[in-house]
């Protein structure tokens, strides 16, 4: 179907799931599984685009990652911050890209309260034989605690590039453009994995603050693996919060600030935020894979969305992120 058709389309179907009022869940085996057929394959693209145009977000099952990598994810990552502070501070590198960043530091864009997280970048690991070699911070690996952490998460970061890849040909495709088209931005890009420890409320006021502060993602998309406990929530189209709810094992996928730029906000990058619980005892562990372009790509509003609205300046994925983050406060 025609990206047009489909924003025809879309409006009935939007003001179906806004009445549903909740995020669709879609299986990636329509699209992608040994028995997908032509029609499931555009029954998943148009679902893929009704969900992210209408949404922002949508929820992926049947991705091909199994429940004990994500369970293994999860012990690894409570095992790193049950770490002592000084020796996670060892792996501070201040520049917010990489290693270790401390309780209290990020600051969301237009937000004066600091996030109750502190969180852990894994970047990609590029060897320099590449035909296109780009050289992004190093990172940094905590081999001396924990010599199963380097191997897991950079096995992890290939398995969330490869379903990266799928959801990126299904939305190329609905946009008729090359199945490769972001294949190529990403390739060698500049995805990041984020592993994030919201601890205990405990006694102390949070004041304003707040687990995450209101935000929307600064990369192309997000592939959040399910988080331990609720709380994500996203701004809606009529301006309200709508809880994201998953189940075990799931992706949530939402887009990021660099699709909205490409698609003039047909795809959307959707305020998000995780509200504090009323359990004061509890974590909060969760996992965002942020899927990146190299640095240098230039980022422009597509042919196909100029007649919608108002066409952002083309800018660098690079100079894009590193202007993001000085607005998050590194
Ligand atoms: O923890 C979550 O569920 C979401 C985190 C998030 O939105 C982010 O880190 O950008
Ligand atoms: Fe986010």
């Amino acid at each position: 179907m025609l990206f047009q058709e489909t924003l025809n389309k879309e409006n009935t179907m939007a003001e179906a799931q806004t009445a549903a009022n909740s995020v669709p869940r879609i299986s990636l085996q329509g699209f992608a599984g040994a028995s997908s057929s032509d029609a499931s394959r555009q029954a998943f693209i148009d679902q893929l685009w009704q969900a992210l145009a209408e949404f922002g977000f949508v929820v992926i099952s049947d991705h091909g990652i199994s429940a004990s990598t994500f369970t293994k994810a999860y012990a690894l990552s409570q095992q790193l911050f049950g770490l002592p502070l000084a020796q996670k501070q060892g792996f501070e590198q201040g520049n917010g890209q990489r290693g270790y960043i401390a309780f209290g530091k990020e600051t969301a864009k237009g937000s004066n309260h600091p996030d109750l997280k502190e969180y852990w970048h894994i970047g990609p690991e590029l060897n320099t034989a590449g035909a296109v070699y780009v050289d992004y911070p190093a990172n940094v690996w905590p081999d001396a605690q924990m010599p199963a952490f380097k191997p897991f998460f950079l096995a992890l970061h290939q398995q969330l590039t490869e379903v990266a890849l799928t959801l990126l040909e299904a939305l190329a495709l609905a946009m008729e453009l090359p199945n490769d088209y972001f294949a190529n931005m990403i390739h060698r890009g500049n995805s990041v994995q984020r592993l994030i420890h919201y601890p205990p409320l405990g006694q102390t006021d949070p004041g304003e603050s707040v687990r995450a502060a209101a935000h929307a993602d600064i990369n192309l998309m997000t592939l959040l693996i399910g988080a331990t406990d609720s709380g994500l929530e996203l701004l809606d189209k009529n301006g309200r919060w709508l809880a994201v709810e998953n189940q075990a094992n799931d992706l949530v996928v939402d887009t990021g600030d660099m699709m909205a730029l490409l698609t003039n906000n047909a795809l959307p990058a959707t305020v998000h935020r995780v509200v504090n619980p009323t359990n004061t005892t509890e974590p909060r562990y969760s996992i965002p894979f942020f899927v990146h372009p190299r640095n240098e790509v230039v980022l422009k509003p597509l042919a196909q969305f100029a007649s919608q609205g108002e066409a952002r300046q083309p800018i660098s994925a690079g100079d894009y992120l590193a202007q993001r983050l000085r607005e998050n406060g590194f």
